[in-house]
């Protein structure tokens, strides 16, 4: 049985790390394991300007610990008014590395998203011009959609009209849950990836819905039924290169969570690594860890692997249930199952 596992030292290509206190108690738990993360910009107010993301990247790396290795890889937060030639400035410089398109309404912190997607063909043509991707969230905020189809009707209704309309434009699905986006991605010769978080990878809806209601499972897009968990597991572990590693990691307070109306997002920077070996293992796919955590995401993104590595221990390894931060706890996601992997 294999007791040590080295690979190339991972990058978390989606990643909330918020402002702040926040952003404090939390970088640590990313840059222990991860050399670089793409930062989401859906703070309050967003990340919209190539000045308001050099900013954000100066707190960030304001907020490193001591001696930590770790670069921000920042995004823009695309609303209708999105400037193409700011966006432009921005990845000329080499400060921005994709656009996050938000459905206005369909996530957190995503009201200023876009309502009307005519409006943001001229900056999708440009990104498309200089090849910088778009990150999309990937749910319709039809009201009359149910929620567990809304990543389906998002392919049909949105995205692939986007696609279509602008050939040459890198399209990345972030934190796909549906055996639908697995396959719109595998149908797709190129141009065309998908993360996948750790905790889409671990839990369907009965671990929020069954047995009473599970506010620290809830996230958006919302885990869906069996079959879907299992499409993802098996386009992450299979080796194909258009899938990889975006935990997603999303800190929101226990207060937060804990309401009539709780806040999405699931906290897995700590034990992402740890979940993520086990899952490998249990699917026999312990050597396709790399590939997905390190290797393919660099590869889309153009940019090159990591020189340093991780090495993973099979040691079992001891979380806390949830961190202390100067605005109050954060929950650790559980996966609910015995982990046997130290990073
Ligand atoms: N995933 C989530 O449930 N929440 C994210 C937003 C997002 O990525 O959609 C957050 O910012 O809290
Ligand atoms: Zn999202
Ligand atoms: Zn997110």
């Amino acid at each position: 049985m294999t007791q040590t596992l080295t690979i190339r030292r991972p990058d978390d290509w989606h990643l909330h790390l918020r402002d702040g206190d926040m952003l404090r108690s939390v970088l640590p738990h990313t840059a222990t394991h991860f050399a670089r993360a793409i930062i989401m910009p859906n703070l309050v107010p967003p990340v919209v300007t190539g000045a308001q993301a050099a900013a954000y990247r100066d707190r960030i790396l304001a907020a490193l610990p001591e001696g930590a290795d770790f670069t921000p890889l920042m995004t823009l937060y695309l609303t209708e008014d999105t400037d193409p030639a700011d966006v432009a400035a921005a990845h000329a410089s080499g400060l921005i590395h994709a656009v996050k398109l938000y459905p206005a309404g369909a996530t957190t912190n995503s009201a200023s998203g876009v309502a009307d997607f005519a409006r943001v063909a001229p900056v999708l043509d440009k990104m498309a011009e200089i090849g910088l991707p778009l990150c999309t969230h990937g749910e319709v905020t039809d009201a009359t959609v149910d929620i567990f189809d809304r990543e389906a009707v998002f392919i049909d209704r949105v995205l692939d009209p986007i696609r279509k309309a602008h050939p040459a434009l890198r399209v990345i699905m972030e934190h796909i849950t549906t055996a639908e986006a697995a396959a719109y991605v595998q149908s797709a010769p190129e141009g065309l990836a998908a993360t996948i978080t750790t905790h889409h990878l671990v839990i369907n809806r009965n671990h929020i819905l069954a047995g009473g209601i599970k506010p620290h499972y809830y996230c958006l897009p919302v885990a869906k039924r069996e079959t879907h968990r299992l499409a993802l597991r098996a386009a992450a572990t299979s080796g194909d290169a258009r899938f990889f590693l975006g935990t997603d990691s999303a800190p929101h307070t226990d207060a937060n969570k804990l309401l009539p109306c709780g806040c999405a997002g699931c906290f897995t920077a700590p034990n992402t690594m740890s979940i993520l070996a086990e899952v490998f293992e249990q699917d026999g796919a312990l050597d396709k860890l790399e590939g997905f955590t390190s290797l393919n995401g660099p590869a889309f993104y153009g940019l090159p692997a990591n020189e340093g590595t991780l090495t993973l221990v099979r040691e079992t390894p001891e979380f806390p249930t949830h961190i202390d931060t100067p605005d109050g706890p954060v929950t650790v996601f559980d996966p609910a199952m015995p982990l046997h992997w130290t990073a």
